[in-house]
């Protein structure tokens, strides 16, 4: 009917199959077959059964019947009928036990395959670059990770099974009828087949809109929720809560009447094609009234016709109604099999160098421009920084810093120059090595829901104590451990509610002295830390200046930046000037 919409799902599925699968999937296919049959089949046998059951004598009747009776060499009609129920009865039982093992196997299936798209997502929005990545928004990834394989699976995938089983009842049905009579096909088909056409196009469109719709929508109901929930002291001192509750319901508003609208769209088909056969029935009975030579025959066709369509239309129903499914679930499709584009992504490099990091570290002429962007945001950047050098990086906001410690950290990749480690370039051949090597402490450090090794150690099953303890104590977190009661197992609450500003830097801090980092990069807290949280940053900070670390510290305040060796003024996107601490502060007082 639509091939276009078919050969694009199963495309799509082709491409996660494995050789086995794909055999698994016919093999599967035939099992539903079997079971379409033995439901057709089932109410096809009950009808006879029940009418030779109906009429005394009826058995002998019955060319089938009676040849049945014979052969088994019963005695009375009685015990017959006995044995035709009790048939009937285990038939229906073996039928019903067959297809919920169909049923089964078809769902174990269906999310076997589901679970590999989901595997198949997140390594694809892994390997996403990091500006692609902030483009789309985690609300989206989220949605297109999770909620759209399992949209796909049970829009796109069971539909298609349900599908291929009616066509192939349909066919056999319709082959029957050729056998039986041509002329009951020819006036079935003449009525039904463009009922039935007409309603798909008219419909086809407008279940694929509501899909996209539904899924442009449901990525904003999760940022607006994830705003409401993250922002909560924020939006409740602004007095906002009811207003972003009020966006999330117009969304959900939204979105519940596209669900009422696409489940009405999907009882339409069996109302219009039940008009449509009620009204063959009557174009046959009222020709045979007008046309009074209309012979007997005529009658028993409008019979023969009434009950064919009865039978046919919930199987057309079915197949108008998986292919509905599978319109409004389309855009699953779309997003599983997008997004291919090489620019997209970039993956870490199979082939993998080890490499070591012993002398020095250079940004050589590094030249960096956001995609799409008019100006360059890093202009022709060249400095060297010495193994163990703790650097500053000072400048306006926007002036650069960040992206100059995102190209560091590989998440942007220069437009043109190169990072030197001790000479050689970094390159995706040497990533997973330079990820050894680097650490990063951010502004709002991730901290994950549980405990504080977990958040340090980021889960270690098998946790190096003396490194902990090393980590702990350099990140200047001893004491403060010591006096909570759980120590480090202690719960630090949803994104560390459970601690102050400078206790969350610290961790990222230990965070990075477990990994033995030996490149640190620092953003230090643009908001407003109190005098205490800076006091416990800066005695960290000290303490790491201790060390054999090289840490570049992007800072906000210029206290931060003492014991640091050099430190670089950045002016939009370039270094204008470098500076000692001594004078900074000298220049700073004359000002
Ligand atoms: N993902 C992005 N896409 C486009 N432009 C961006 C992106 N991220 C940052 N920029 C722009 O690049 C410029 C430099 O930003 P960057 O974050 O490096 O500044 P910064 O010096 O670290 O500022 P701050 O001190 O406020 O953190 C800014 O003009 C910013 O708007």
């Amino acid at each position: 009917m639509d091939t276009g919409i078919i050969s694009y799902s199963l495309n799509s599925i082709r491409y996660y199959l494995t050789s086995s699968q794909k055999y698994k999937a016919i093999w599967m296919f035939g099992l539903v077959l079997v079971s379409s049959f033995l439901d057709v089949f089932g109410l096809a046998a009950l009808v006879p059964v029940m009418m030779v059951a109906a009429e005394p004598g009826g058995v002998q009747k019955s060319k089938y019947f009676s040849l049945l009776y014979n052969s088994l060499n019963f005695q009375s009609e009685r015990s017959f009928l006995l044995f035709l129920m009790v048939g009937i009865l285990l038939f229906f039982l073996f039928k019903n036990v067959f297809t919920t093992w169909v049923n089964y196997l078809q769902t174990r299936f269906t999310a076997d395959i589901g679970l590999k798209i989901i595997d198949s997502q997140l390594s694809k929005y892994l390997d996403l670059s990091f500006w692609k990545f902030n483009d789309t928004g985690s609300s989206a990834l989220m949605n297109a990770a999770l909620q759209v394989p399992g949209v796909y699976v049970s829009g796109v995938l069971r539909p298609l099974f349900i599908f291929f089983s009616e066509v192939a009842v349909i066919v056999v049905i319709v082959i029957s009828i050729i056998v039986y009579k041509p002329l009951l096909l020819a006036i079935l088909a003449v009525v039904l087949v463009p009922t039935t056409w007409l309603m798909y196009r008219a419909l086809r469109t407008r279940t694929q809109n509501i899909g996209h719709r539904i899924n442009e929508l449901r990525p904003v109901a999760f940022s607006v929720l994830n705003d409401l929930f993250v922002g909560y002291v924020e939006l409740k001192l602004a007095n906002k809560q009811q207003e972003f509750k009020r966006k999330l319901l117009a969304n959900q508003g939204e979105l519940q009447k596209l669900d009422a609208e696409g489940y009405l769209y999907s009882l339409l088909p069996i109302k219009m094609i039940e008009m449509v056969a009620i009204l063959g029935v009557l174009t046959i009975f009222l020709y045979a009234l007008f046309f009074s030579n209309a012979s007997t025959d005529l009658i028993a066709l409008v019979g023969l016709f009434a009950a064919a369509a009865y039978r046919l239309m919930p199987s057309v129903n079915r197949l108008l109604q998986s292919l509905f499914q599978i319109k409004q679930a389309q855009y699953t499709i779309e997003i599983i099999s997008g997004d291919r584009n090489a620019d997209f992504y970039s993956p870490v490099d199979p082939i993998q160098v080890p490499f070591t990091f012993e002398k020095s570290l250079s940004f050589d002429h590094i030249t960096y421009s956001f995609p799409g962007a008019a100006k360059q945001t890093l202009k022709d950047i060249s400095l060297t920084i010495k193994k163990g050098e703790k650097i500053g990086f000072i400048g306006s906001s926007g002036s650069g810093k960040t992206t100059l410690m995102n190209v560091l950290l590989r998440f942007y990749v220069e437009q043109s120059g190169n990072i030197l480690v001790d000479g050689k370039p970094l390159t995706p051949q040497n990533l997973v090595a330079w990820y050894k090597v680097i650490g990063y402490v951010k502004q709002d450090t991730f901290l994950m829901e549980t405990s504080i090794q977990d958040n340090i150690t980021l889960g270690d099953a098998t946790v190096d104590q003396e490194r902990l303890s090393y980590a702990i104590e350099q990140a200047s977190l001893t004491s403060f451990i010591a006096g909570l009661p759980e120590g480090v197992h202690t719960m630090i609450g949803e994104r560390g509610s459970k601690l102050s500003g400078g206790q969350r830097q610290r961790i990222g801090i230990a965070r990075a002295l477990y990994k033995r980092t030996e490149v640190l990069v620092l953003d230090e807290a643009t908001s407003a830390l109190d005098n205490e949280t800076e006091r416990e940053v800066n005695e960290a900070i000290n303490k790491l200046s201790h060390t054999d670390m090289t840490i570049l510290i992007i800072a906000h305040r210029i206290t931060t930046l003492r014991d640091c060796d050099q430190i670089y003024e950045l002016s939009e996107g370039e270094v204008v000037a470098v500076h000692q601490y001594e004078n900074l502060v000298r220049q700073i007082v004359q000002l």
